[in-house]
């Protein structure tokens, strides 16, 4: 998966939506990220159909349950190829050790990166504190989050581009961020809490950025991805 490239979150409620969204970009290879929605909805055929166009997929399905039952799973989504998959830091550490060994048994070749949600960019401090139980900053929680992932021997973490810099001198240059809650100047927060822009982004660690709403929803996508790619890219 291209980091230079901004990963686009696809979504969509029907597949119908989405292929006519990507038949914008013909002839372009973006970096993708799938949900629950639709892989729920459409399965491995799904997925295919758009590796067949070139894209590469990061597979946002966050699983927590179980060890074993992680371990499982993740064995059969890296038989799909695709190049990122995720699991919840809150499962813990023998949980994403687990899953981390499925993948690796499941892939023929290259295994998928692996990264762990630490709290989620919607997430405010009050709502950390009080419906989570977890007191202190968001910042701590996700520090503690991200040590815990690098120590089961995960790729890194997605977070707030907020906290990147902070989560590298943590756990060192290699740990990968992956942030969304990117936002341009111009566009509307939606219900992400803390955000930053690509440029932004970019200067403070972020590795990868994953953007929706703003592409998604733009009048002119394929215009407003060039502008995301420049803003982005134009920083590494
Ligand atoms: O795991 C994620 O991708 C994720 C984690 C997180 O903390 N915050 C977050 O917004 N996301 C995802 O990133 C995407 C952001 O979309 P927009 O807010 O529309 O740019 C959505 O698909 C979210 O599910």
């Amino acid at each position: 998966m291209d980091p230079k490239k901004p990963i686009i979150a696809l979504d969509f409620s029907n597949q119908e939506d989405l292929f006519h969204f990507l038949d914008q970009f013909e002839g372009q290879q973006l970096n993708v990220k799938v949900g629950m929605e639709l892989f729920y909805a459409g399965g491995k055929p799904f997925l295919e159909r758009i590796q067949a166009q070139g894209h590469d997929i990061f597979l946002d399905l966050k699983l927590h349950d179980i060890p074993n039952t992680v371990e499982r799973a993740m064995a059969i989504l890296a038989s799909t190829g695709v190049a990122m998959v995720n699991v919840h830091a809150a499962g813990g550490k023998e949980m994403m050790a687990a899953a981390l060994r499925g993948l690796e048994a499941g892939s023929n070749g290259k295994r998928p990166l692996l990264i762990s949600v630490t709290q989620l960019t919607s997430t405010s401090t009050e709502q950390m504190n009080q419906e989570q139980g977890i007191p202190g900053e968001v910042l701590d929680s996700v520090l503690r989050y991200a040590e815990l992932t690098k120590a089961a021997g995960l790729d890194g973490v997605v977070c707030s581009p907020l906290e990147a810099a902070a989560i590298k001198a943590a756990c060192g240059p290699d740990f990968l961020t992956v942030t969304p809650g990117i936002r341009l100047e111009s566009s509307v927060a939606d219900d992400q809490k803390r955000i930053m822009t690509p440029a932004k982004a970019s200067r403070s660690g972020s590795d990868y950025i994953v953007v929706g709403r703003p592409i998604t929803q733009a009048d002119d996508a394929v215009a407003t991805y060039q502008q995301i790619v420049s803003d982005w890219s134009g920083q590494k």
